[in-house]
């Protein structure tokens, strides 16, 4: 009794308090170490747990929840390989600053490198992946030891949110028997908490130095030719700042599409999106360069643009991070800011009240309309082609929408083809590490979380890599259109190097699989259409628009052809470009 009155004192407390502190989804994968925390989290009104068999996919379910709801989700799994599975959407967290709680049920200390079953060393296992790492103590009842699990718990969540966010891991030793009473669990969490409630872990935002606003100032009112950048980042309100301190500088805002500011309609007068074409044209380049950079988020997508920053010598080159990171690859940074995105903004917009010139930005403005134009007309390919169906997507969705893209070609083709969208998209990918893997799960996450309907989009060999995702979406009834491109293997190797060298390149790059995807929609029950023409993938997006529902659409394209028609209409838009009068 002694034993069991303690496991559900301590894990009851524990997760008490997870709840008090805005953990309120759970996804957990099956087992028996982890027994007393699932049933206490299954116990309790404040958590909503989501079953989640596959360990990689219930990571990046999990991840996909806490990036649409901004706050942290809770994993919790079984010792052994279990927990190694959750590894690569902790790395994903870990760069793209997603907080997660990750909880790994554990063999207690005697069993451990014993040659014991399902004993593996967990210790740090993620290691410089998480924030934080814990081993928790065995459970105890007395109200000291009940105290210390909920302070473990609050301090887990707090660190999670804390900027830059990420995930943080606890495990936890358990002993057998791991049945808790659960008709006392009520009892334990009133004995518990006993004290404040949870611990208020708080962050104030960061703030710009006075030194430092001088200095931003003077560099700002010097400019002539500044540039604002948004990279991938997901605050709210920060659409509206950064629009303001265009608007007072002149500077033209070059927006990634995960800066969430594509779609906006504070951003439309000064918001530049073809970019990642038209800086292909090295001696474009050349007459665009600025004499300032003010950069915010992540590093875009586009490799040109990245090319286009490390080629601008002597240029002061601002990053502003309220994550107090470190996300510089180009070499060419000049400052590193440490001051939240938006308090930057509103504080040097509110400075420049007098008229700026608006050539610089209209110059911007005049090629990037150009740009567009000119890539609009991938509407005329008759034949299914991955561009076009991206230029066609945004059109097709509902009015209000997440849009989870896939890496590789997916996300350069929303890069190069979404742009002037009417609707409110939210944008997501796991670029923190840029993987192909966890997708779907990521996906599926995201619209079990969210009121809004999710569309993904991604590539064949990234929806292999997580068709086991799928399950979630018959598990928990979700819908989701699935649209897969099928170009039978990885496009994106055709852009590459390696495709100079046609030996091995099939084999090592293009990497055909002969799969079509049509009895995997039907072994986890959704519905399925492969459309031979515009008119049919018209129909089977905008129907699915109507009336979401969980439908896999495969779109079989041609890698050769894509590749072709897309560096063909790369050239009409530097053509047209360089006939415009004034770009010199
Ligand atoms: C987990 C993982 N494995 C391998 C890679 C390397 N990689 C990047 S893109 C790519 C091919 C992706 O193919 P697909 O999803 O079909 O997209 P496509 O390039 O055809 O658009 C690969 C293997 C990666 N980024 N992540
Ligand atoms: C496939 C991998 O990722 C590579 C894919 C594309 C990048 C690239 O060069 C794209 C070119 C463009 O967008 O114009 C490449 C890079 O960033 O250098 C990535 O490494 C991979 O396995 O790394
Ligand atoms: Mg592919």
């Amino acid at each position: 009794m002694k034993h069991q009155e303690a496991l559900t004192a301590y894990i009851a407390s524990f997760v008490d308090e997870l709840t008090a502190c805005g953990v309120q989804d759970v996804v957990i994968s099956p087992g028996s170490r982890s027994t007393p925390l699932a049933y206490c989290m299954a116990e309790h009104e404040g958590m909503d747990v989501h079953l989640n068999i596959d360990e990689r996919s219930a990571a990046f379910f999990a991840l996909g929840m806490a990036k649409e709801k901004r706050s942290p989700v809770a994993i919790l799994c079984t010792s052994g390989t279990a927990a190694a599975n959750y590894y690569p959407a902790i790395v994903e967290a870990h760069y793209s600053r997603v907080p997660l709680i990750v909880l790994t049920a554990d063999r207690p200390h005697e069993l451990r490198d014993i040659g014991a079953p399902q004993a593996i060393d967990q210790l740090h296992l993620y290691g410089k992946h998480v924030k934080w790492f814990v081993e928790m103590a065995l459970p105890e009842s007395a109200l000291s030891m009940l105290h210390y699990a909920r302070t473990i718990a609050a301090r887990a969540a707090g660190t999670a949110v804390l900027e830059p966010a990420g995930p943080v891991h606890i495990n936890i030793p358990l002993r057998e028997p791991l049945i808790p009473n659960l008709a006392d669990m009520k009892k334990w969490v009133k004995a518990s908490e006993k004290r404040e409630s949870s611990i208020d872990i708080r962050q104030g935002k960061s703030a710009l130095a006075d030194s430092q606003y001088k200095e931003c100032l003077e560099l700002i009112e010097q400019a002539r030719r500044g540039l604002i950048i948004c990279g991938p980042m997901d605050i709210p309100g920060f659409d509206q700042a950064v629009s303001r301190l265009s608007e007072t500088t002149g500077f033209p805002i070059l927006a990634d599409p995960l800066s969430q500011l594509r779609g906006s309609g504070y951003c439309k007068e000064s918001i530049i999106e073809g970019y990642d074409t038209f800086l292909k044209d090295a001696s474009l380049c050349e007459s665009l360069k600025p004499d300032l950079i003010i950069r915010f988020g992540a590093m875009p997508v586009s490799k040109p643009l990245l090319l286009f920053i490390k080629g601008m010598e002597q240029v002061n080159h601002m990053v502003i991070d309220g994550g107090l990171g470190w996300r510089e690859p180009t070499g060419m940074g000049t400052h590193m800011i440490y001051c939240e995105e938006t308090v930057f903004c509103e504080r040097l917009a509110l400075e420049f009240e007098k008229e700026r010139n608006r050539e610089w930005l209209g110059k911007w403005k005049a090629i990037d309309q150009v740009a567009k134009q000119e890539l609009r007309n991938i509407q005329d390919e008759t034949v299914l082609q991955e561009g076009k169906l991206f230029a066609k997507l945004q059109s097709l969705l509902p009015d209000r929408a997440n849009l989870v893209v896939g890496n590789s070609m997916p996300i350069r083709n929303v890069d190069t083809f979404f742009h002037d969208s009417e609707k409110e998209i939210r944008i997501f990918a796991n670029r923190g590490a840029n993987g192909i893997d966890g997708t779907i799960s990521t996906a599926l996450g995201i619209a079990a979380s969210s009121e809004q309907p999710t569309v993904l989009a991604l590539g064949d060999l990234s929806f292999f890599h997580d068709m086991n995702g799928l399950l979630a979406a018959k598990m928990h009834n979700l819908n989701l259109l699935v649209i897969v491109i099928n170009n039978d293997g990885g496009g994106i190797f055709s852009y590459l190097p390696q495709a100079q060298e046609e030996r091995h390149f099939e084999e090592l790059f293009g990497t055909p699989h002969g799969l079509s995807f049509e009895h995997t929609a039907a072994l986890y029950g959704a519905n399925y259409a492969c459309p031979a023409t515009w008119d049919e993938v018209d129909e089977a997006i905008s129907s699915w628009s109507g009336n979401p529902d969980f439908r896999v659409v495969e779109v079989m394209t041609d890698r050769k052809y894509d590749v072709e028609t897309y560096r063909a209409l790369v050239k009409h838009v530097s053509q047209e470009i360089r006939a415009m009068r004034h770009v010199d």
